[in-house]
């Protein structure tokens, strides 16, 4: 492949595998769990409370790293199991991202890396968001 392997080099490779991924992981949690813009959502706010962030971090690692072409397995529920009884709305969503971008910007996520990432997060807004009927 020569010069061009460079480009065939998978997202989990170009963000230096395993141990880089889980630390923004475990950044990105560590910052949407106490965000006070999202806690003003009481459903959000319990599972919060109840779920430990281990666990969060543990999966949303998993995700990542396998959706990036990493060598690990996602184990977890569905996102519209494991989000439906938030009642997530757009503009939490929108927090949501805002937040990511942020973490990755600190950790100086280059600008594609950056892009690809948001598009493995957006590929799961549909079964995230909740419809917008009710609130
Ligand atoms: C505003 C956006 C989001 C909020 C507020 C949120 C919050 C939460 C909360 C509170 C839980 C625990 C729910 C429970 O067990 O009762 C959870 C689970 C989870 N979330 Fe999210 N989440 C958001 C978006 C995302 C996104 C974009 C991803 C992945 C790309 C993700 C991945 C996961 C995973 C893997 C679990 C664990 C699933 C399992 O228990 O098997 N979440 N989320």
């Amino acid at each position: 492949q020569g010069e061009s392997s460079q480009k065939q080099q998978s997202l989990y490779e170009r963000l230096g595998g395993l141990a880089p991924i889980s630390v923004v992981v475990s950044d990105f949690i560590d910052a949407l769990m106490p965000d006070a813009f999202l806690n003003a959502n009481p459903a959000i706010d319990a599972a919060r409370k109840r779920v430990p962030a281990p666990y969060l971090k543990y999966h949303v690692t998993a995700m990542v790293c396998q959706a990036a072409g990493g060598p690990c397995q996602y184990h977890g529920r569905g996102m519209k199991a494991s989000h439906a009884h938030l009642n997530i709305t757009e503009r939490e969503w929108e927090r949501m991202v805002t937040i990511f971008k942020e973490v990755l910007a600190k950790h100086r996520v280059p600008a594609k890396e950056t892009q690809e990432l948001l598009d493995i997060v957006r590929s799961t807004k549909a079964d995230i968001v909740a419809s917008q009927g009710g609130r």
